[in-house]
Parts: structure tokens; C-alpha cells; sequence
């Protein structure tokens, strides 16, 4: 059992470090790194996946490569443009609705996105959730000009997501109404979506990403939850086991960490990854002891929660 903790490149989801945790089992390595602001009882599905990972192994492939997308934090249209350029990606991921900028700060970026990629590459947007219902109709109405492919999780609720995809031409995706949803069917139920995003770590693990994508009757994206690539890995077995993947995966993530625990780094070749289990080299993981101190604790906390509820 190692701990890990790795600067972030940009500020990405509020946090400039990433940190979790790494073993291996039978099955091979797993990653269990579920973000420091979440509570020990949400943390229990992130174990789950990292138990099957570890324990379980994964279903069968049936593809050998994963087309992703790359993932362009709030930054400026300079930066936002090198960064498409240098992932080699042909579809582009751009966070939108950034806390303390604006509408005109989207509009750049995005055009900024859309200009490195020309008209045949796509550009979705992701809002997690930060519009009303009448800010996402006025936002899509201004960025759709540089044709999005779908905007993801406009709106926080997802009857307020409903009503957007009532509103606007542009696809909608539901992130976060799965995978902090009590029930994440409640999507189909209320038809609010058109895609939706699955992420194992928050999910539970490959499996019950599965069976997700099979209940709810949408196109999948499998996305990251920005972890190192020993986690990648099972966010890459999930997209390759789906019967169909009819949309890049935003597992291209890697890249926005300073640095990865493994010697060859799960990052896109011509917009694709492999498919393949990683393992970490040991000499390239590292934490200081109260960091380590800290994540001992919490799985021994989370775990205890997670016998309890078996
Ligand atoms: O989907 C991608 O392109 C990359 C992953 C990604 O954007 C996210 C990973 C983890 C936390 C989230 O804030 C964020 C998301 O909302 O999708
Ligand atoms: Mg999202």
C-alpha cells in the first residue's frame, strides 16, 4: 500500500494537488483516490472500484484502443490552444463557468479551442453544474456559434437539466446526476439527458459502470476522475468493454498531473490510449509521512464503513 501525492498543472476542480492511494492484488494494481473534500461514506463506492480492480480484475475487452478527448482547464485562449495542439486530440473538452470569470472568458476559450481543431474536430464544454436553467440557455445560445458537440452538466439538479435539453439544440450530458445521484436512473426517467458520462472510481467500479450504462439506455463517455494512470487504466478497461463507444472518453487526464507513477504514462498517441493494465514504479511514488498518516486513517475508516454495509 503506497500513497502518492502530485502537483496539478493548472488548477483543475479547485485543487492544485492530487492525492490517493495505490495497491496491488491478485488481479493487479489499483487506485483508490477519492477527493479530500469528500465525506468517508462517499468514499466507500471509490474503494469498491479499487477492491475490483485489485481483486476482481476487469470483463473482457472488445476493442484494443480508446479514442479520448483532451481536457482544457479554465485557462486562457493562449494556453487553451496549446494545449489542444499538443495532445494531438481531435475532440476537446473545455471547462466553462469557472467561478470568478465570465461568459466572455468561455467565449474565448472555446474559440480559442475550436480554431486549433478547424471545423472537422468536436468541442464539448462542461459547466459542472455552475448555470441556472436561464444562464445555460443564454450561455449555449452565444458558444453554440462554435458548434458543440454536448455540453456537460449545465445545471446542478437534474430537473433543471431537463429543462435546459427542453431549451436548447445543443446535446446535454449528465455527469455529476449520475455519479453524486441517489439514483442515477432518475436521468432517463426524467429524459434529461442525451449522454451519459460514467466514472468508475465514483461509481463503484467497472462493473457497476456497466450496468449503469446498460439500465439507463444512453451513449456512454467514460471519463477520469483525474487520476494517475494505475486508475486510468480501469476508467480505459470500462470504455473498452462497453458494446458500443460511439464518443471520445475523457481520459486524457494525465497530462494535467506534474508528474505520473508509472516509467510509460497511459497518454494519447493520435487521440487514442491502449488498453492495458499499468504498474507502478515505486521509486516514482512518493508522499511525505503526514500526507501517508493522513490517507492510512481514511481507509481504515472507509473501510470499516464498507464491511458494514456488506
Ligand atoms: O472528462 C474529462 O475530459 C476529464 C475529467 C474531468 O473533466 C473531471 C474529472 C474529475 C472531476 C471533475 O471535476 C471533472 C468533470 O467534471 O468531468
Ligand atoms: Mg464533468
Amino acid at each position: 500500500m503506497i500513497t502518492y501525492s502530485i502537483g496539478m498543472r493548472t488548477r483543475f476542480r479547485g485543487i492544485t494537488v492530487r492525492e490517493g492511494m495505490l495497491f496491488e492484488g491478485p488481479a493487479g494494481w489499483a487506485e483508490w483516490s477519492p477527493f479530500l473534500d469528500y465525506d468517508d461514506v462517499t468514499c466507500v463506492a471509490w474503494l469498491r472500484a479499487a477492491r475490483e480492480a485489485a481483486f476482481d480484475g476487469w470483463p473482457a475487452a472488445v476493442r484494443s484502443v480508446v479514442p479520448v478527448n483532451c481536457t482544457v482547464p479554465a485557462v486562457g485562449p493562449e494556453a487553451a490552444r496549446e494545449i489542444v495542439v499538443k495532445s494531438g486530440c481531435r475532440t476537446a473538452k473545455v471547462k466553462v463557468a469557472e467561478p470568478g470569470q465570465r461568459l466572455a472568458d468561455d467565449m474565448a476559450r472555446v474559440e480559442a479551442v475550436r480554431d486549433a481543431l478547424g471545423p472537422s474536430g468536436r468541442v464539448r464544454i462542461d459547466a459542472n453544474g455552475a448555470w441556472s436553467v436561464d444562464e445555460a440557455v443564454a450561455a449555449l445560445k452565444e458558444l453554440g456559434r462554435f458548434d458543440l458537440e454536448y455540453v456537460e452538466q449545465p445545471c446542478a439538479s437534474v430537473e433543471d437539466l431537463a429543462a435546459v435539453r427542453r431549451r436548447t439544440d445543443v446535446l446535454v450530458a449528465a455527469d455529476e446526476s449520475i455519479r453524486r445521484a441517489e439514483d442515477p436512473l432518475r436521468v432517463r426517467e426524467l429524459e434529461a439527458a442525451d449522454i451519459a458520462v460514467l466514472k468508475v472510481q465514483p461509481i463503484g467500479g467497472v462493473r457497476a459502470c456497466l450496468e449503469i450504462a446498460e439500465r439507463i439506455g444512453l451513449p456512454v463517455v467514460v471519463s477520469s476522475a483525474l487520476e494517475t494512470s494505475v486508475g486510468i487504466a480501469a476508467g480505459v478497461a470500462l470504455a473498452a468493454a462497453l458494446p458500443e463507444l460511439p464518443y471520445a472518453c475523457g481520459l486524457a487526464t494525465v497530462s494535467l498531473l506534474q508528474a505520473d507513477v508509472v516509467t510509460e504514462p497511459l497518454v494519447p498517441v493520435d487521440g487514442l490510449l491502449p488498453v492495458k493494465r499499468v504498474v507502478p514504479d515505486p521509486s516514482l511514488v512518493h508522499a511525505d509521512a503526514a500526507t501517508t498518516a493522513v490517507w492510512e486513517a481514511r481507509l481504515d475508516r472507509v473501510d470499516e464503513l464498507k464491511g458494514s454495509a456488506e
